[in-house]
């Protein structure tokens, strides 16, 4: 072949990778054999050289390059030098293992030089980027004389869709060694395939699938057999490596790419989301015979290369060593350096020092732990009466026969068991400050007229006494009741509502703040300064993902416990799943089992009995419907209100807001 320039007739003496690549170098490429001059050229010189048009992408290459150093080892004390090069063969990483491999070897391996095939011919690596398999060659069965000296093998690897982003290779001048070494490129090769998937595949969601059970061993170790595919936020896969599609019967990636999990696996991406989050072991089974193990993860950043791996890949963080993967980070980010921000607190806090100016009355909305009180705390601190007192008043806390004297002082021996001093109320205490009125949905109609005149006046007569003593105070007023609905339905003064609502601040729920995750991130970093911790703690992907989906009924309040609670329980420096205080995890199991209950049948069948007994109570409204569940589990629980909420799967802080919202009592 070297001396006639021709490529073999037959295939019977020469392999037939051989002799089909020594084909298309001379009768597609126009490659002179055996000639000195096909050296490695650098790919800026090999314009249009490249037959695959994949060139790998630059993100990828400190993953690969990693990857490729922490392999190094394995190479100790032998002739083999390792190569990675990008999908159109050029070098972007060379190492010479072992033993000095000469001159030539060197000059082979400078980074940035072009193996591809149409360049220097067939070799290991270029020829395996075109045949998409591994290869080897050896001595005088490549084309250029220059790599007659050695033997080259190459190793193609995959990215999630099925084309080739990279190719490990091996030389070496231990000519008689090309077979050996194909066998061994093979082991790194099929090792860094879940790697390099989890690194470059995009998608929200990885799917590890197994043939059976692995029973020793942490859960979740990478293991050579696993299948992996990653899904989009929709459930759609939208990548797959080869083993998994072998393991799912598949030959082609098109063959399931962008189908639904749940048509391919039988089981939609919530189910799969959900039995994680209880913590149950996943098996599908995917024809009669065979059952696969099935691991979920969530990932932070799908469009990222850099992807977090799954909990306990330690395999994988150790192959791709510390930049490989970007782990534990807000799925948005928000830049460190920069102050936290609260935009809804921001917005908040200006108007409100506007109204302070000309002392109008603020009434502050929302659920139960939103941060109506925190709010009030920044609008005096920051406001024009912050020199003067913040006087706080429960209207909910206080029993409704002292509230008045609390409210507006009483006079001097007024009533049996008052102090002979008499004392000042909230309101002369408050003088030239802040009065905040929590809970003001819950105060009694009569109190309402008597805080009506207070604030219409400006006068104080304390209980008892009959000489008033005039003030000048903000009020601002907190409910989580809704006053216009307890207006309507006369729990509420309408004169009183209009006088407190001088102006309204909602503060939206947690799970409606469009800066939820980034808040998340900020009260974490609070935490972790407030504990004190060395080095800080992180939120693996998994949490992310549960705090993200999950819709806080306890709003900020039952996040900050969360994350207290995380701090003070995680040992290392990730807080996984396990680390999650346990009635948090109830709570979750008791929204994913509600999630999943509403099946339609299930609606179907609930909808027909609840129609008759809507009928047979005249229950019209949600507010109806809600109220009467309300009053039925307190009735049960003789008015007690942590039982009534567990009856009625429901927190104690959202049970209050509703019963004052509805106007029930205990
Ligand atoms: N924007 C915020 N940033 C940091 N912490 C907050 C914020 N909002 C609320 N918190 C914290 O969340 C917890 C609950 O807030 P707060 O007591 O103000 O809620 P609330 O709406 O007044 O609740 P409730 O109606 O039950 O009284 C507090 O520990 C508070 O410090």
């Amino acid at each position: 072949m070297v001396q006639t320039g021709q490529s073999p007739d037959g295939v019977d003496w020469v392999r037939p990778q051989v002799a089909e690549s020594w084909f298309r170098c001379v009768a597609d490429y126009g490659l002179v054999p055996g000639a000195e001059q096909l050296w490695p050229r650098n790919a800026a010189d090999a314009a249009n050289g490249g037959r695959v048009e994949h060139s790998t992408n630059r993100d990828l290459w400190p993953s690969l390059t990693t990857i490729a150093f922490n392999l190094q080892p394995l190479l100790r004390d032998t002739n083999v030098g390792l190569l990675l090069t990008d999908a159109t063969g050029k070098l972007i990483h060379a190492m010479e293992a072992g033993a000095n491999l000469g001159p030539i070897a060197r000059r082979l391996m400078r980074l940035g030089e072009s193996w591809n095939e149409r360049i220097i011919g067939n070799n290991g690596l270029g020829t395996a980027a075109v045949i998409g398999q591994p290869v080897a060659f050896d001595g005088k069965e490549h084309f250029s004389s220059v790599l007659h000296p050695f033997a080259t093998v190459g190793h193609p690897l995959h990215s999630h869709d099925g084309t080739i982003v990279a190719l490990l290779g091996l030389i070496t001048d231990k000519r008689p060694a090309a077979q050996t070494l194909l066998g061994f490129v093979r082991s790194p090769a099929t090792l860094l395939k879940p790697n390099l998937f989890e690194c470059q595949a995009p998608g929200r969601f990885l799917l590890r699938l197994r043939a059976r059970r692995i029973s020793i061993g942490p859960a979740g170790e990478n293991c050579l057999l696993d299948g992996l595919f990653s899904l989009d936020e929709a459930g759609k896969i939208i990548g797959a490596t080869r083993t998994g599609l072998e393991l799912l019967g598949y030959e082609r990636h098109s063959d399931i790419l962008f189908q639904q999990v749940k048509t391919i696996l039988g089981v939609s991406v919530d189910e799969l989301r959900s039995r994680t989050y209880r913590g149950e072991f996943i098996e599908l089974e995917v024809s009669d015979d065979r059952r696969l193990h099935a691991e979920f993860v969530a990932r932070n950043n799908a469009s990222s290369t850099n992807v977090p791996s799954s909990p306990d890949t330690a395999m994988a963080r150790d192959m791709c060593g510390h930049g490989g993967f970007r782990r534990s980070k807000p799925p948005r980010h928000r830049d460190s350096r920069e102050p936290w921000r609260d935009a809804v607190l921001e917005s908040a806090l200006q108007k409100a020092a506007k109204l302070q100016e000309q002392n109008i009355p603020i009434l502050i909305t929302g659920e139960s732990g939103v941060g109506k009180d925190h709010l009030v705390r920044l609008i005096h601190a920051n406001g024009s009466r912050k020199s003067h007192p913040l006087v706080l008043v429960n209207c909910a806390a206080i029993p409704r026969e002292l509230i008045s004297s609390e409210l507006f002082g009483y006079a001097p021996g007024s009533f049996t068991g008052a102090r002979t001093g008499g004392k000042q109320g909230k309101f002369v205490e408050a003088d030239k400050g802040v009065l905040f009125l929590d809970e003001i949905g819950d105060m009694a109609l009569d109190l309402q007229t008597s805080l009506l005149c207070a604030l219409d006046s400006s006068e104080i007569v304390p209980v008892g006494g009959s000489k008033p003593t005039v003030v000048d105070v903000q009020v601002i007023a907190a409910t989580n009741s809704d006053l216009a609905g307890c207006v309507k339905n006369g729990a509420f003064r309408r004169d009183l509502y209009y006088r407190l609502n001088g102006a309204q601040f909602w503060l939206p729920p947690l799970r409606e703040r469009p800066d939820k995750l980034d808040l998340i991130q900020h009260l974490w970093e609070v935490e972790n300064e407030a504990q004190g911790v060395e080095q800080d703690k992180t939120l693996s992907a998994e949490v992310w993902d549960i705090f993200e989906r999950h819709p806080w009924p306890g709003n900020i309040r039952e996040l900050r416990n969360v994350l207290r609670s995380c701090m003070a329980m995680t040992s290392g420096s990730e807080t996984q799943i396990s680390d999650l205080p346990d009635d948090f995890m109830r709570e979750i199991n008791a929204f994913a089992q509600g999630q999943e209950d509403n099946e339609p049948g299930q609606v179907h069948l609930f909808r027909s009995q609840a129609t008759q007994e809507a009928e047979a109570l005249e229950l019209k409204t949600l507010s109806d419907w809600e109220a009467h569940a309300i009053r039925t589990a307190l009735k049960e629980t003789s008015g007690n209100i942590s039982q009534t909420a567990r009856v009625l799967g429901t927190t104690r802080p959202t049970l209050y807001h509703k019963m004052a919202r509805l106007g029930l009592r205990r």
